[in-house]
């Protein structure tokens, strides 16, 4: 099985977890796609009746394609379980997430969320987290000074453009700065200097979070208890 192939029995695994009447958070991303679709599904074949609340524009969008009803998170008073990708889940079940410049919109779902399923082809898991650049959320105003700073601080950043040599923009308008580290050994205290800096909006460090992990590999998913 191809990545994509990998990501799509994820995607179709997850569903099965969704149960009548549940309000979910609907992740982003590649993998995630597969999930929508499978999810729009069971919406029109079964009748299942969910409410979800998506952590991007592009999630809800297809998600209303298929008859998913889409509501804002300040329009429920919970999430009973998100379904979202990653870019990393480390060996502690830590994970980098914001490859795809969602990560503010998903941290804030993921948190408000009873559970948390991330969904992954096998290349996902690592030992060590940090190979994938880790993604920043930064307000464009002063944001130089920003990448200057995390440049002193050897943190290696650059923003992350797009081919015609624009910003890259999240949902909420805001820059991305990657920061190429290799290796990060100490994940929590890391996220404690990257929120200390001001301008800073939210890192793609996802600490102490997922509780269950399904991980597509060549024999079929694997589902992880990562936490209760
Ligand atoms: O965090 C994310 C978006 O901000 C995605 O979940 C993450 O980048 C994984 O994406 P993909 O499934 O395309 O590999």
């Amino acid at each position: 099985m191809d990545q994509n192939a990998l990501k799509a029995l994820v995607g179709q695994e997850a569903v099965k977890y969704v149960k009548d009447g549940m309000i979910l958070g609907i992740g982003t991303g590649s993998t995630v796609r597969y999930m929508i679709d499978a999810l729009g599904k069971r919406v029109k074949e079964e009748g299942l009746s969910i409410v979800g609340v998506a952590t991007s524009d592009r999630s809800a969008k297809q998600a209303e394609s298929l008859g998913i009803t889409i509501k804002q998170l300040d329009e429920v008073d919970h999430l009973d379980l998100t379904i979202d990708g990653a870019d990393e889940i480390d060996d502690n079940f830590q994970g980098i997430k914001g490859g795809g410049a969602a990560h503010l919109w998903e941290k804030i779902v993921a948190i408000n969320s009873t559970k948390n399923m991330w969904i992954v082809d096998e290349s996902k898991m690592v030992h060590h987290l940090g190979k994938f650049p880790l993604p920043l959320e930064v307000i464009p105003f002063g944001s130089s000074h920003v990448l200057e700073k995390l440049d002193k601080m050897d943190l290696h950043p650059s923003f992350r453009m797009n081919e015609d040599g624009s910003h890259v923009l999240t949902d909420s308008k805001n820059y991305i700065i990657d920061l190429h580290l290799g290796r990060i050994d100490h994940p929590h205290e890391l996220a404690n200097t990257l929120n200390g800096i001001v301008g800073v909006v939210e890192h793609g460090l996802f600490l102490d979070t997922v509780n269950t992990v399904i991980v597509g590999r060549q024999d079929g998913p694997e589902v992880l208890n990562a936490r209760d």
